[in-house]
C-alpha cells in the first residue's frame, strides 16, 4: 500500500524581513494544511502583519521561501506576483466598493461566463445569509452585514489561501462571537488554508486549529490551542493568555523549596534560580480553622497563609487578592461565581502542582 501525503497548502520556510537593520520578522516557519486555520497571535508590533504581507506578495522577504501546494512561489530571486498566488485577503478595514451593489461587490473578482459567476455569487450570499440583500448597497447594511459581504467577496474566487488581518476588530462585542463562528464554518466549507492575525488570545483560542505565538519577530511556540495554553514555552507565553502569579525559588536536588512546599524542577541544575508560574484559577482557597490550614497533599502541596487585600466581582468569577504572611507579596486567586471575602480575612492558599510551570528565572 502506498500512502501519499499532500504537501501543505501554505508553507513558509525561515522567512526573515529586515527594516532599518532590525529583523521585524525573524526566521519564521509555518505550515498550514487545506481546511485548517492557523492564528498568528502576538502583541502589537511583533511582526504579524509583515508576515502576512510577504505571503500576499506585497512585501519581499530578505531570506526564506514561500511554498503553495508544494510549489515554490517566492524566494529571494523568484517571485510569483500577488494576483497569481490564489490568495484571498480580508483586513479590518475591508472597504467594500460603495457604488456597487452587494452582489456586484461579491462578484467583483470573478472571471468566466456570466451564468457561472452569478451562480457563485448567489451561493456565497446564501452561505452568509444575505441573499435577500443582493441588490442593496453597502451603506444600507450594518457593520456585521458588511463584514459578511467582504468575506463572501474574498472567498468568491475560491482562494487556496485566506489571509485575514484582525478581521473582526471593527465589530462590536455582541456581534463578534456569532460572526466568528459563522466565518469559521464558511472557511472550513471552502477548504482554504487560513492564516488569521490577531492580538486577542480569546479569538485565537476560539478560531484556531493551530496557534503560532509570535514575539519580537519570532514564533516562540506553535501548536493546538490546548497545548499552547497548557504547555506554554515560557513565562511570557503563560502571561499572554491570563493573569499570572510568580514564586521565586532556588533548585536543590531537582526540587524547588517554597512556603507552599516543594515543586518538581527536573532539568534545572542545583543552585539555579527558578520562577514557578501559575494562573489565579489554579490557586485553591481554604478557610482558617483555629489558626490552621488544610493538611498537605502531594497534589496541592503545603498551604500558606494570606490575608485578603481586596476582592472584585468580574461577572462569571471573582478575583481575590491576598497579601501573603511569609513575604508580604500579593497573590491572586479567581473563584467561580460570587466570592467576596472582606479585607483582613485570613485564608490558606494551596497551588495545584499539575497546573504549575517552572522556568529559569528571567
Ligand atoms: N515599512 C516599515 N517601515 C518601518 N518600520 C516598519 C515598517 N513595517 C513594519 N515596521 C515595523 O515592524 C514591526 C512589525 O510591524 P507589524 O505591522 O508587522 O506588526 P504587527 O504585529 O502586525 O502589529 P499590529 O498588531 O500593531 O498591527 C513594527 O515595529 C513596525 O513598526
Amino acid at each position: 500500500m502506498t500512502v501519499t501525503t499532500d504537501p501543505p497548502r501554505l508553507e513558509i520556510r525561515n522567512v526573515t524581513r529586515r527594516i532599518d537593520g532590525r529583523a521585524v520578522v525573524n526566521d519564521v516557519s509555518l505550515s498550514i494544511a487545506a481546511g485548517q486555520v492557523t492564528c498568528l497571535l502576538g502583541p502589537s508590533g511583533c511582526g504579524k502583519s509583515t508576515t502576512l504581507r510577504m505571503i500576499a506578495g506585497v512585501e519581499m522577504q530578505d531570506t526564506g521561501e514561500i511554498w503553495v501546494d508544494g510549489k515554490l512561489i517566492c524566494d529571494t530571486v523568484f517571485r510569483v506576483p500577488p494576483e497569481r498566488r490564489g490568495i484571498g485577503l480580508m483586513f479590518q478595514d475591508f472597504a467594500l466598493f460603495p457604488h456597487l451593489s452587494v452582489a456586484d461587490n461579491v462578484g467583483f473578482g470573478l472571471k468566466g461566463p456570466k451564468e457561472a459567476r452569478r451562480g457563485r455569487v448567489e451561493e456565497l450570499l446564501a452561505k452568509v445569509h444575505l441573499h435577500r440583500y443582493a441588490d442593496l448597497f453597502p451603506h444600507q447594511l450594518s457593520g456585521g452585514e458588511q463584514q459578511r459581504v467582504a468575506l463572501a467577496r474574498a472567498l468568491a474566487p475560491r482562494p487556496r489561501i485566506m489571509l485575514m488581518d484582525e478581521p473582526f476588530s471593527g465589530l462590536d462585542n455582541r456581534l463578534r462571537d456569532g460572526i466568528r463562528d459563522e466565518t469559521l464554518a464558511l472557511l472550513k466549507d471552502e477548504d482554504a488554508a487560513v492564516l488569521l492575525v490577531t492580538h486577542e488570545p480569546e479569538e485565537a483560542m476560539r478560531m484556531a486549529d493551530q496557534i503560532a505565538l509570535m514575539r519580537d519577530g519570532r514564533v516562540v511556540q506553535q501548536g493546538a490551542p490546548y497545548n499552547v495554553y497548557t504547555r506554554p514555552a515560557d513565562k511570557a507565553a503563560v502571561a499572554f493568555f491570563s493573569d499570572i502569579n510568580v514564586l521565586r525559588a532556588q533548585v536543590n536536588g531537582a526540587l524547588a523549596q517554597t512556603p507552599f512546599g516543594q515543586f518538581l524542577a527536573p532539568g534545572h541544575p542545583d543552585g539555579t534560580d527558578v520562577e514557578i508560574v501559575f494562573r489565579p484559577q489554579h490557586v485553591k482557597l481554604d478557610f482558617d480553622r483555629g489558626g490552621k490550614g488544610p493538611v498537605p497533599t502531594p497534589s496541592d502541596g503545603v498551604a500558606a497563609r494570606g490575608v485578603v487585600e481586596r476582592a472584585r466581582f468580574l461577572g462569571n468569577e471573582s478575583l481575590v487578592e491576598f497579601r501573603m504572611d511569609h513575604d508580604g507579596s500579593i497573590l491572586r486567586a479567581t473563584v467561580p461565581n460570587v466570592f467576596m471575602p472582606k479585607p483582613g480575612r485570613v485564608m490558606w492558599l494551596t497551588i495545584r502542582r499539575d497546573r504549575c510551570f517552572v522556568f529559569p528565572a528571567s
